[in-house]
């Protein structure tokens, strides 16, 4: 595919966060590109960029509050033309974009699953009660706790190479990952269960990269159109629409997945209180054409069930 390029050539600025697993995607997504436009890859530049997010790593997340801790600073410069594209897991991005910005370029999908890693044990099962498990992810803690309420749950933050050392260390004696992050990393060497979607739901968008631009960058958009996969992007209309109507932020336990099959989709949604007493899900099958109003639909309806206060803290 020929590409309108400016002459001389000048690189496109690819702006990321500067994790291991961030720059992965980037380089994912520079030779994604680079292929489709038969582009040497010093045609794209990996710019990174480092968040409010990156730099406070003492505190919960939630502690510090605040939409958009690991993006801001990265659309800012989107903004300001410093960087073209942002690469982003989507599953940390908020469903609202600033003004002036989209972000509707998905990479293929990677598996959607968490997995289940412990130096001493296979899955949650065998855990004997008391056992210490590591999570700071809100959802992974209610939906622990509701499975096991017997286990404790500690804090467990950092990016995944600081998560796995904290478990060797013995701060706490199993976790759970995305499989996507471990196999986007390469990491087949640590000892992981994978854990089906029926036992623990994903978070919306699990496993999937996004593509973020600039609203007026024509250039860009159709650069960005022939990376894009399709039925990723029906699946996580459904999902995000499905969490933007339960007004979620990471402030709360939600989870939600899109499965298509065929012309249908397969969607799923639960949410649960964040202390794991209780947990409420739903599920439709749909045309896929219709997965963001499903999503919306299911939302309203766990919303009524839940009734006022189900995600405080009790
Ligand atoms: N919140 C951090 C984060 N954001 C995306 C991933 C994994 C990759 C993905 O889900 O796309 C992770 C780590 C994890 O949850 O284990």
């Amino acid at each position: 595919m020929a590409l309108d390029l400016p002459t001389p050539l000048t690189p496109l600025n690819i702006g990321t966060r500067g994790s291991p697993l961030a720059l992965a995607q980037a380089h994912e997504t520079r030779e994604r590109l680079a292929r489709a436009f038969d582009l040497p890859f010093e045609a794209f530049t990996i710019v990174v960029i480092k968040t409010t997010g990156d730099k406070i790593i003492d505190r919960p997340l939630k502690d510090i509050g605040g939409k958009g801790l690991f993006t801001r600073e990265i659309e800012d410069d989107l903004l300001a033309g410093k960087i073209d594209i942002a690469v982003h897991s989507m599953k940390d991005m908020p469903t609202i974009q600033p003004e002036g910005l989209l972000l509707d370029t998905y990479l293929p999908r990677e598996d959607v699953r968490d997995a289940f890693i412990s130096p001493r044990a296979k899955g949650l099962d065998d855990l004997p009660a008391g056992t210490v498990v590591g999570t700071s992810s809100l959802r992974r803690r209610a939906q622990l706790k509701l499975q096991r309420p017997d286990l404790e749950v500690v804090e467990f933050r950092g990016n995944l190479q600081t998560r796995l050392m904290k478990l060797e260390q013995g701060v706490a004696e199993a976790t759970f990952l995305a499989m996507a992050g471990l196999n986007r990393l390469g990491m087949d060497e640590v000892p992981k269960t994978p854990i089906e979607a029926d036992t623990m739901l994903p978070a919306v968008a699990q496993g999937a990269i996004g593509i973020e631009r600039r609203m007026n960058d024509a250039r860009i958009a159709e650069m960005l159109e022939a990376i894009h996969d399709k039925p990723t992007g029906q699946r996580l209309a459904a999902e995000r629409a499905f969490l933007e109507a339960l007004d979620g932020s990471c402030e709360t336990p939600i989870a939600g997945l899109a499965d298509l099959e065929g012309s249908e989709m397969h969607l799923r949604g639960e949410i649960l209180r964040p202390d794991g007493s209780e947990a409420l899900e739903d599920a439709v099958r749909c045309p896929v054409e219709d997965g963001a109003q499903a999503g919306r639909e299911m939302a309203q309806r766990l919303l009524e069930r839940a009734g006022e206060g189900f995600f405080d803290w009790r």
